[in-house]
């Protein structure tokens, strides 16, 4: 039994969301199948008692608005101040408006983890990976793009892609699963996110929960692709049902 999920299904840990409008029902319900319990928030006065209730927090700025700035700023620096670990979801962050925002962000909140696909990392790395607005358009794996991010940003880097990337700067691991249906579903990379929200509630090591999060959800892909013939009609539900049952986790990770 993978450890870190043990502790997840036993601790319950609570995970805060700035979502985006899109997926928060997905995110919410990966959350909460995995074992640990989603909140949602688009309030900044009640930033501070939340996050102290909750035990990480997830900034998701996939429908950010300006309107929005002070709850992103509330909600990470209550974090910040609390010691709850901060996790970043730059969605379509090569854009500029999101570019400045995140810019911005970045001077007032301290970020542990950052999960983003390969042209949304490179920005961290000052790099340029091929992308269109939400998806990466390049499918090679971009290691140094993802190492250069960490050095530059001082976070634990989940790179996602054919082939997952998760680095602290100076140690790299890969993750090699193959579930093509989660690049099409639309939400994949929030859901991981939001898992690794959990997994970083439950250890001090970001490193360690970038990777058990990552493999989990990687082969319940594998396997929730493979029960429905590689189409994504039913494959959300599947892919819930194998974070709710699954306790061991094989895949190849070096
Ligand atoms: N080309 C690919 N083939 C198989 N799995 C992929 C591929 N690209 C991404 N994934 C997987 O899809 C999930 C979402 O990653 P990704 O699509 O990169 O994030 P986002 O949805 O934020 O763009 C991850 O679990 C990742 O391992
Ligand atoms: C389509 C879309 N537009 C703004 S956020 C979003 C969902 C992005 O989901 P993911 O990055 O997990 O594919
Ligand atoms: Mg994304």
């Amino acid at each position: 039994m993978n450890t870190l999920l043990t502790n997840v299904r036993e601790q319950q840990p609570l995970v805060l969301n700035i979502a985006n409008f899109v997926t928060m029902q997905h995110v919410a319900d990966a959350i909460n199948v995995v074992g640990a319990s989603p909140l949602m928030t688009n309030e900044p006065q009640e930033a501070a008692e939340l996050v102290s209730v909750s035990s990480a927090v997830v900034l998701n700025i996939g429908t950010l608005s300006e309107a929005q700035w002070p709850l992103f700023l509330a909600v990470g620096q209550a974090a910040n101040q609390q010691n709850k670990p901060v996790i970043l979801d730059p969605v379509a962050v090569g854009m500029p408006y999101r570019a400045q925002f995140v810019r911005r962000l970045l001077e007032k909140v301290h970020v542990d983890i950052i999960r983003g696909n390969a042209s949304e990392i490179a920005w961290f790395a000052q790099a340029e990976v091929a992308g269109r607005g939400i998806d990466t358009l390049d499918q090679e794996t971009h290691q140094q793009e993802a190492e250069l991010a960490a050095k530059n940003t001082g976070a634990v880097i989940v790179q996602t892609g054919v082939v997952d990337v998760i680095t602290n700067g100076t140690k790299t691991q890969t993750v090699h699963t193959n579930s093509p249906l989660l690049t099409i579903n639309v939400g994949a990379g929030d859901m991981l996110s939001g898992l690794i929200g959990a997994f970083s509630s439950v250890t001090d090591d970001y490193f360690a929960a970038g990777v058990a999060a990552t493999e989990l959800f990687g082969e319940a892909g594998e396997r929730a692709s493979a029960q429905v013939n590689q189409l994504p009609g039913h494959f959300i539900g599947a892919l819930f049902n194998e974070l709710y049952t699954m306790t061991q986790v094989e895949v190849v990770t070096r």
